[in-house]
């Protein structure tokens, strides 16, 4: 199944935000499941849609799945993962398609969808009205808590970390925006691509799953040409106005401590499959739109250490890390299950690109929102340790919903 020549010569000769809306609006009325992204430091932008209507996956072998885009939960109980197949890839830098679509291999409603979706594109070229962004939406509607309701939550943490039930406990909450009239998804996409380039940002919309947008500065895993495998410690949160430039940001002992118990986790990650050899470079402060962080950057050559599959390894290991979870993971999550008054769903959860162009790259959901009809759900978490100010950690979450907050 290939897309009419009629069609890709019209798509091409598009600029690409308005060949991206053309096939993003097609996906979604064709009911397929679409994802749009961009890498850290890279301006192309790629878009894929899934004629086989996507899987869910147990157990993501990253290495074996065909080209694609993975998304996971925070916790597998609230959903399972899901695989969005690129049937067609679009990349913006070319402005050209690739189509993996094999009829044989996918079968008949496979190749009844991708005749469908070619159908409804060459109709919506030819109609070429601009109209609203549509996307997928689940009903999911909530409230997120108030202050005092986040801030009591906090104080009972640092109290159990005082009596030493856990280390460290990573709390979120998620709160309700209403959508302005106009509210366009795509416009609003591009717009948080342009002010966030060190950021993975990306739009997925899934019918199970709803539309999610978001702009994160955490790798989860990446695997390079089947050799480079890496992995980062990201943790501690300042506002970067405080601070004349980047050299002048300094640390306190409690974000040092936070910080360094993600790079603990990592490393105990590594220990339990006995893997010595990894580079470790950092901690250093980096910059994640108008926050700074501080981040450890960790590299292991997988063809030297002879472990072809550390990337499916490492993400079962990793997920979920300590700069989401906590420490100890078992008696942080259990904390975090009984208190958190919401479900986080995709947020703290991990997304990216599979098998594109040789490289997997899967990122922690952070910063992030969820779209419903109307209004959007701002989620975001603070790692709490034993000297965690309840106001201050408050702050943080709003510092870090603002992230996607002020495009709205
Ligand atoms: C949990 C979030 O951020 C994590 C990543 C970096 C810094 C964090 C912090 O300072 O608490 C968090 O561990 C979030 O953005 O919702």
């Amino acid at each position: 199944m290939t897309a009419p020549i009629s069609t890709i010569s019209a798509l091409e000769a598009m600029e690409v935000h308005e060949a991206i809306a053309y096939l993003w609006t097609t996906a979604i009325r064709a009911n397929l499941p679409v994802a749009c992204w961009q890498l850290p430091h890279q301006s192309e932008k790629h878009l894929i849609v899934d004629f086989t209507g996507g899987e869910t996956i147990e157990r993501p072998e990253v290495e074996v799945l065909p080209k694609g885009f993975l998304v996971g939960p925070f916790l597998n109980e609230s959903c399972p993962n899901f695989f969005i197949q690129a049937g067609l890839h679009y990349k913006t830098s070319e402005g050209s398609f690739q189509e993996n679509f094999d009829a044989e291999r996918f079968g008949t409603k496979a190749y009844a969808n991708a005749q469908r979706f070619y159908q409804l594109l060459e109709e919506h070229i030819q109609q070429n009205t601009s109209e609203e962004v549509p996307y997928f939406s689940t009903n999911k509607s909530c409230e997120g808590v108030d202050k005092e309701c986040f801030e009591s939550m906090v104080e009972e943490g640092v109290r159990q970390i005082c009596e030493k039930h856990f280390h460290k406990v990573v709390l979120s909450r998620m709160k309700t925006v209403k959508l302005k009239p106009g509210f366009n998804l795509l416009q609003t996409y591009w717009q948080i691509a342009e002010a966030y380039p060190r950021a993975f940002v990306s739009a997925i919309s899934v019918p199970e799953y709803g539309t999610w947008v978001g702009a994160t500065p955490e790798l989860l895993i990446s695997v390079e040409n089947e050799e480079i495998f890496r992995t980062v410690s990201l943790a501690g949160t300042q506002s970067r106005d405080l601070f004349p430039s980047l050299s002048d940001v300094s640390w306190k002992q409690k974000e040092i401590e936070e910080q360094a118990l993600v790079c603990r986790y990592i490393i105990s990650c590594f220990k339990k499959i006995r893997l010595r050899e990894y580079d470790e470079v950092g901690p250093r402060t980096v910059e994640a739109g108008h926050l700074v962080h501080l981040k450890s950057d960790y590299t292991v050559n997988m063809k030297d250490v002879n472990f072809p599959q550390l990337g499916s390894v490492m993400l079962e290991l990793l997920h979920p890390t300590s700069a989401v979870c906590g420490m100890p993971k078992p008696e942080a999550l259990k904390f975090i299950v009984a208190h958190e008054k919401y479900e986080r769903s995709l947020y703290s959860g991990f997304l990216g690109p599979v098998n594109i162009e040789n490289n997997t790259r899967i990122f922690v959901n952070l910063r992030c929102m969820q779209l419903l009809e109307g209004e959007a759900l701002l989620y975001a978490g603070a790692g709490i340790t034993f000297d965690s100010d309840p106001a201050k950690e408050w702050k943080e979450t709003e510092l870090k919903m603002n992230i996607m907050g002020k495009f709205l």
